[in-house]
């Protein structure tokens, strides 16, 4: 390859694919069109039966239809952001208004000052009472707007907070119902985050507010400025003329600008050296490279990298693809745009020069500033009409997250209620499959036609290479997903004529990929069962005398306890400072204005600010074990599954951890299930191996059997032990 190719990558490429591309039988065909602009590619939709010209009116038309649709909703935003603090919302919306409007009357009384000075050059005596009471309004009228100002602020951030906390709340409320399939969408993915982070640096909902505010206020600056206007040119010959004139530059310019937001785009960062050194600079950055940085002598490498790719880069811009779509505009474009901002000035020279009586200098200046200030509202108007549809549009975004449909359809019995009593659970597959929802691998079909029986208070052990698919039948157990073909029983019924919550809540979990919540000790094993997990909170909330709360909260407390011995938490609980309280990871960010001249006492303190207490990986495993006991002491639980949760623990830890979790079986009478890769302890006492392999259940029986059957199970089996016995030459040797 030729690197100087690369080096004169073209600014602009335009690739037209040209074909209707049919999404859905009932979509309309789009056309797809990428173009390549900085280090940019821009993908942008246009209908297949798009002509390049549209009539302005038409698509005023259809998009007043879209907007009439979002009516219904946005005035429901807007009632819901009002009631949030009725009073100030009036004054905010007066403030702004009043903001809008302040340039015009300044004009206007700016312009009487201009004419009493006017009057006065021109026949040499000043009205002063007059001039005195003009500069008096003038000074009055600064300072009015200084205090309305002031009120406009401060409203804004109790405004801004309050809506935004009312919509985020929402947002988390509507995400956190959504099923596992639901919300790996990227579809849902990408509204939830638009409802909970926004782009901006303030909450979205507040945005959203902020624009349609802001919209009111520019149309009453553009009534404002025209009344003024047309004040100061009422009585000027041709005045009414002047008019027209305002709105030239500002159609011109929006017809000569292209926005991208204004389209179906999406935009990423595609050239690879540009994401090369991006990639690069991350291993700079994280702090979590470090480490391997220093130990693997990389720094040479990392440096080395960049500055090749920096080299094939070349001068490949960077820039917004907004910037970089306006820098495209040619020399005579962008000179013609200019002098038209001077047509009205060069109207009134032209009118001035066949009399020159008829004007006086005030009203040219007035003329001038007023004329441009219109100029740009106009401009802003037209420019923003399609902010205002997006903004209608993000609206009802906001409330249709509320009613995304889980994929995953709820049953009606309740469990385990509506099932003979039990205290283990009972799970039947057959000829189960499964794919995940989204999958890139090239064979989806990762549970292939399963069939076994588990009884209830079985011990069952799932084993398996990595990748043979584990971990993805423990999450059909709880139906975290649906199978895509055969039936799972719970008890003797389909699991999905249950509530799914009521099955959820049943079975005590511990994923490989288990959660470290940046929460104090005591929540991450209490949050194994939340609906008593707020007690421990509970002296924020409750008036200490509430002696009954007080009693729940010390069983709750003796029951983390209980649950922090059993997996092996409670040495690590005792070496913190603050025990069960102490918050995990809770580190906060700060930002210092210089490294210069800190004191040592500044040092300490912003060290504190950032401390967060961590642990080990093997710590976070005892803690997550301990939150299954804690859960698994509930007597609605009947089935506890854990995947490989001894990995990072010493074998000590381990043996203890399988007499513990057998105990809930062979005591409690719940069905355990325990997935690993080590044979031995478990193994051998189970009631129940699948062996799975490739996503196909190989073989099943007892640990004898299957050793006897000298299949995938026995070669495992051998490999691990032949691990721990010295080989023949070895004891040879000895
Ligand atoms: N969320 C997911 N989306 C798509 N594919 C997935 C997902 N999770 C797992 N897979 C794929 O499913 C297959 C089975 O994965 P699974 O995690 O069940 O295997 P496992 O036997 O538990 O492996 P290990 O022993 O490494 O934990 C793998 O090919 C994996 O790539």
């Amino acid at each position: 390859m030729n690197p100087q190719a690369d080096l004169q990558e073209p600014l602009l490429s335009t690739r037209d694919l040209g074909d209707d591309i049919r999404t859905k039988a009932t979509e309309p065909p789009v056309r797809l069109k990428f173009r390549t602009i900085g280090i940019w590619t821009i993908m942008t939709q246009v209908p297949a039966s798009h002509s390049q010209w549209t009539l302005p009116g038409r698509s005023i038309l259809e998009e007043y239809k879209k907007l009439r649709q979002t009516l219904p909703t946005v005035y429901r935003f807007l009632k819901e952001c009002y009631n949030t603090a009725p009073h100030m919302m009036v004054g905010h919306v007066i403030c702004g208004i009043w903001q809008s409007t302040q340039d015009s009357v300044a004009l206007y009384l700016s312009s009487r000052i201009l004419n009493i000075l006017q009057a006065g050059i021109t026949t040499g005596n000043i009205d002063g009472p007059a001039l005195i009471r003009a500069i008096a309004f003038r000074v009055l009228f600064t300072l009015g707007s200084s205090v309305m100002e002031k009120f406009r602020l401060s409203a804004i951030e109790t405004l801004s907070t309050r809506i935004g906390y009312l919509f985020k709340e929402r947002a988390i409320k509507a995400s956190l119902w959504l099923d596992l399939p639901t919300y790996e969408e990227p579809e849902v993915s990408e509204k939830l985050d638009a409802a909970l982070n926004g782009r901006g640096y303030r909450s979205p909902a507040w945005t959203m507010l902020d624009t349609i505010l802001g919209k009111v206020g520019q149309y009453a600056g553009i009534f404002s400025k025209l009344g003024t206007m047309h004040g100061i040119l009422r009585s000027q010959r041709g005045g009414m003329l002047f008019a027209p004139m305002f709105l030239v530059k500002a159609v011109i310019d929006l017809y000569d600008e292209e926005s991208l937001w204004e389209t179906t785009a999406y935009m990423w960062a595609s050239n690879p050296h540009y994401g090369r050194m991006s990639s690069l600079v991350g291993l700079v950055e994280k702090a979590r490279h470090r480490m391997e940085i220093i130990s693997d002598g990389l720094s040479n490498y990392i440096h080395g990298e960049w500055v090749k790719a920096r080299r094939l880069l070349g001068d490949t811009s960077d820039d917004t693809p907004d910037m970089l779509l306006d820098n495209q505009r040619s020399l005579p474009r962008v000179f013609i745009s200019s002098l038209i901002e001077d047509v009205p000035l060069l109207f009134y020279s032209i009118q001035v020069y066949f009399d020159p009586m008829s004007f006086s200098l005030s009203t040219l200046a007035l003329i001038q500033q007023g004329s441009q200030l219109l100029t740009s509202n106009i401009y802003w108007i037209f420019k923003g009409r399609d902010s205002m549809l997006q903004t209608f549009h993000q609206i009802n975004e906001l409330y249709a997250i509320e009613n995304i449909e889980n994929k995953l359809l709820d049953g009606n019995l309740n469990y385990p209620e509506d099932v003979p009593e039990s205290r283990g659970m009972g799970i039947t597959f057959e000829n189960v499959s499964f794919s995940y929802p989204r999958t890139t691998i090239t064979s989806p079909e990762v549970i292939k036609d399963v069939s076994f029986n588990i009884k209830p208070g079985q011990v069952v052990v799932i084993v398996g290479i990595n990748g043979s698919g584990k971990s993805t039948l423990l999450k059909l157990f709880n139906r975290l997903y649906d199978p895509t073909s055969g039936t799972i029983y719970v008890d003797g019924i389909p699991i999905t004529s249950f509530v799914a919550a009521d099955v959820r809540r049943s079975a005590a979990m511990l994923f490989q990929t288990y959660s470290h919540y940046p929460l104090s000790i005591g929540e991450n094993i209490a949050l194994g069962r939340p609906e008593i997990a707020g007690l421990l909170r509970l002296d924020e909330e409750i008036d200490n005398e509430d002696e009954k709360a007080l009693l729940k909260k010390t069983v709750v407390i003796e029951g983390v306890k209980e649950a922090a011995r059993m997996g092996g938490s409670l040495d690590l609980i005792h070496q913190q400072k603050s025990g069960f309280e102490s918050v995990l990871q809770s580190s906060t960010d700060g930002w210092c204005t210089t490294s210069e001249n800190l004191s040592q006492g500044f040092k300490d303190k912003m060290a504190e600010v950032k401390n967060a207490t961590d642990l080990s990986a093997g710590q976070w495993q005892r803690l997550a074990l301990s939150r299954l006991f804690f859960r698994a002491q509930s007597d609605l639980v009947k089935l506890v599954a854990a995947d490989e949760p001894s990995a990072s623990l010493d074998p000590m830890m381990e043996y203890e951890l399988f007499e513990r979790l057998r105990n809930l079986s062979t005591m409690q009478g719940k069905t355990m299930i325990y997935v690993t890769h080590r044979f031995g302890y478990l193994t051998k006492h189970a009631d129940l191996i699948l062996v799975m392999q490739e996503g196909e259940l190989v073989e099943q029986g007892k640990h004898a059997d299957l050793v006897g059957l000298d299949g995938e199970y026995a070669k495992l089996y051998r490999l691990q032990a032949e691990a721990f016995t010295p080989a023949a030459n070895e004891t040879k040797n000895e």
